[in-house]
């Protein structure tokens, strides 16, 4: 099996689990770290992507530029990626990551959504940045259709397109299919992002290195949406039992989740029944502290919302549906 490139994205993908709450100081230490491990790509942003300090995906208490200038400073020899959700993001934003030494843009959309990507990858490239392509709640589309998505971002100039797990929804099996059928139709790299719901994170990353993926994601102690990700720590523990160099520093990593990232938590990242719930259900992680958040207010089950939310099919960036789903499900009880 091949070496892949391995992304933690702690400092974006945890930052819905903090409520978006990282500090400069935070950011610069985590990074200084991760580089010193030599891990190849840290990604910093808001969780949502750069521009998503708002009242619908979740205000940051800190500029999420002074986050990005902190993560460039300490680097060394590392490469600083940022999120990008169209229409979350937009074009100035592309410009001034460029300008503040960001080196990859990754662009997720909903996975049948590929087309809305091409201005973003074609910026993107125009203004010298890697580009990676996140095709956002794979587990919703057959291995053909997501594969056909691919071949639109490949078009567009992605360097690499990720089959994201937004929901944990998938396991080993249905993994590897979608992986093969990406690595099958695309000349580019291909990579896997995992969530950790079905309690499956690391199997399905590393079925995912066995249908050939070339990069993947972690995150210190698991530290992400919803239940989380993959441990970065985790992972490379793995890869090294699997005679699997990626000559990543284990013990840097395991110092680091231990003193630096495990003080922030705000909730445990337990499969607990909200978290199994949206697994299941495949709701993507991201809602879960809009979720909790309804739910205390209206006096209601949050699982009742994960489980509408999934019947609605809601996809990123409609988390004002959960006002919506959480408002009627209160009605309904009040008219009984
Ligand atoms: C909207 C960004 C989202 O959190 C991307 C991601 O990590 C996922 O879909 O899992
Ligand atoms: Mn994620």
């Amino acid at each position: 099996m091949k070496t892949p490139i391995v992304t933690d994205t702690t400092l974006r993908d945890g930052s819905h689990a903090v409520s978006h709450s990282f500090t400069p100081e935070f950011v610069g230490q985590i990074v200084n770290r991760l580089a010193e491990a030599k891990v190849p790509v840290i990604e910093v942003s808001h969780g949502s992507g750069l521009g998503g300090s708002t009242i619908q995906q979740g205000f940051s208490t800190h500029d999420e530029w002074l986050l990005i200038e902190q993560a460039v400073a300490n680097k060394k020899d590392s490469k600083v990626a940022s999120l990008f959700v169209p229409g979350i993001g937009t074009r100035p934003e592309i410009l001034k990551a460029a300008e503040y030494g960001v080196d990859i843009l990754r662009v997720a959309v909903h996975c049948t959504e590929a087309d809305v990507s091409q201005q973003y990858f074609e910026q993107a490239k125009k203004s010298g940045l890697g580009t990676v392509g996140f095709l956002m709640m794979s587990h919703t589309q057959p291995p053909e259709a997501l594969a056909k998505q691919a071949k639109l971002m490949e078009s567009y100039g992605a360097d690499c397109v990720y089959v994201v797990d937004s929901a944990g929804a998938l396991v080993p099996e249905s993994v590897r299919e979608r992986v093969s059928a990406l690595k099958d139709a695309l000349s580019i790299n291909v990579g896997f992002h995992a969530h950790n719901n079905l309690g499956l994170a690391i199997g399905n990353t590393v079925a995912a290195l066995e249908a050939g993926a070339d990069q993947i994601d972690g995150t210190l102690r698991g530290l992400g949406a919803g239940v989380g990700n993959a441990p970065t720590e985790v992972l490379v523990a793995v890869l090294n039992k699997m005679k699997i160099d990626t000559g990543i520093n284990l013990t840097i990593l395991m110092d680091t989740a231990e003193e630096l990232v495990a003080p922030v938590f705000q909730y445990p990242n337990v499969i607990d029944r909200d978290n199994l719930a949206s697994g299941y259900a495949g709701v993507y992680n991201s809602f879960l502290l809009h979720v909790r958040e309804a739910a205390a207010h209206f006096n209601i089950n949050p699982v009742a919302i994960i489980e509408e939310l999934g019947r609605r099919g809601a996809v990123a960036g409609q988390e004002d549906w959960i006002l919506d789903v959480a408002l009627e499900l209160q009605q309904k009880e009040l008219v009984k």
